[in-house]
């Protein structure tokens, strides 16, 4: 059988049904071994299965990259879309639906009109596509994770970046210098987000800062408040697995045991002896509410949480505490424009990324990979499929 489908293309990258209802979609059997050169692909569903799928491989239509995803990440997402069939009320599995929003690849094919790439380069790849139309606010203002229109691969409906053939707009690629691999390309997608968060809650050169939370999120946020000179920075969790990784990583930073039978105000007291003063930003890592609680009693009077985590729908905030000591609480909802900022971070080598990748995998055993994310027990930071 043919590999190159070429009626998928164009727009229906945009249609998730095109590709499922395709007569080259098939769910591989356990153990089935792929065709060489298949557009596999890890895909979810409602029934909280995970498998590997064979499905055409696209054709670049006018605007559009065609790329070999070399390196993908997998995110707490992925697993939770997995685990779960959802994240709060607005994106639920409905289908089967590709993973993957971490990734890097390499131009294979370029369609009509498309100059800026060609074959061989390499690139990040930015997963969420918003509708960039002027009549869009959010387009139109730059704040364009806000577009209500956007095309975020791996959210449901839409597919995901995991897979071997994968087909982009032109403008949503980063080009990867020379001295920036594959893997680092594929985790500017979490360090995106830590960036944004750091951008938007205006964390300045000496700010004592407080990180909730040491998994992936909390430890790229840990890199880039070292990065930008927060002093000093105070991380929790609780594992003590997860702060020895941090502390490796950035050996000066200060680790707090979160213990499960301290209420948040004592657990803000252990914080606060391990910052020598007081906290003025905490950036808030895991979305749980009894550690949004000791992030506010740890934050001085003045300061902010910004919170990254996502969580329960609903959540109670101590909020005569946060309103008496004038304590502002932001969050943030993915990125926009980080992408170039990450990529001349890790170029630059003010951001070293690469210790953060745990376990790799063959795309062929991207299964396999998908279940040491999810176990606790192997003590996986990132776990990543290349190809
Ligand atoms: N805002 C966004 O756009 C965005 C994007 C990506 C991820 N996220 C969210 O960021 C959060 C972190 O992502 P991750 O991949 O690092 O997840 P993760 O689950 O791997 O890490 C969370 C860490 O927090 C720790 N933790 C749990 N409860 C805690 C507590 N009470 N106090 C201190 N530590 C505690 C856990 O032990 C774990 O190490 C998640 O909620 C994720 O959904 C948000
Ligand atoms: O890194 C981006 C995040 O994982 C996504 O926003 C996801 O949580 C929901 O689409
Ligand atoms: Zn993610
Ligand atoms: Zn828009």
């Amino acid at each position: 059988m043919a590999t190159a489908a070429v009626e998928i293309g164009n727009a229906d990258i945009y249609n998730p049904r095109k590709i499922l209802d395709h007569p080259e979609f098939r769910v591989l059997q356990e153990g089935e071994k792929p065709k060489p050169e298949a557009n596999i692909a890890a895909f979810y569903n409602p029934q909280h299965q995970i498998h590997l799928v064979e499905k055409p491989r696209p054709k670049p239509g006018p605007g559009q990259v065609l790329l070999h995803v070399r390196a993908t990440g997998i995110c707490g997402s992925d697993v939770h879309f997995w685990k779960h069939g959802r994240i709060g009320d607005s994106m639920v599995v409905s289908d089967e639906c590709g993973s993957g929003h971490e990734s890097a690849g390499e131009v294979v094919e370029v369609g009509e009109g498309v100059t800026q790439w060609k074959k061989g380069d390499r690139v990040a790849i930015e997963a969420g596509v918003p509708c960039s139309q002027p009549s869009c606010d959010a387009c139109r203002t730059g704040r364009y994770n806000g577009c209500p229109d956007v095309v975020f691969f791996s959210t449901p409906p839409y597919h995901g970046t995991l897979t071997r053939w994968h087909l982009h707009p032109a403008q949503w690629l980063h080009r990867l210098p020379d001295n920036v691999s594959f893997e680092e390309g594929s985790l500017c997608e979490p360090l995106a987000v830590a960036l944004a968060g750091i951008e938007r809650s205006g964390l300045r050169l000496g700010d004592p800062v407080l990180i909730c939370g040491a998994g992936p999120i909390g430890l790229v946020s840990l890199l880039s408040a070292r990065a930008a000179g927060a002093e000093p920075i105070v991380i929790t969790d609780l594992f003590q697995s997860r702060l020895d990784f941090a502390k490796k990583l950035v050996p000066g930073v200060r680790t707090v045991l979160i213990k499960r039978d301290l209420k948040p105000k004592e657990q803000a007291e252990e914080i606060k002896r391990a910052a020598e003063g007081p906290l003025k930003l905490t950036l808030e890592c895991t979305g749980v509410e009894s550690s949004v609680h000791t992030a506010a009693y740890a934050t001085v009077f003045g300061g902010k949480i910004f919170i990254i985590g996502v969580g329960k729908n609903e959540q109670v905030f101590p909020f005569m505490h946060l309103s008496a000591n004038e304590i502002d609480v932001s969050l943030q909802y993915r990125y926009a424009n980080q992408y170039p900022k990450a990529i001349r971070l890790i170029s630059a080598g003010l951001i070293n990324v690469k210790p953060l990748v745990t376990h790799r995998f063959p795309l062929e055993d991207a299964i396999d990979a998908f279940h040491v994310a999810a176990d606790p027990a192997q003590g996986a930071i990132k776990v990543q499929i290349q190809d």
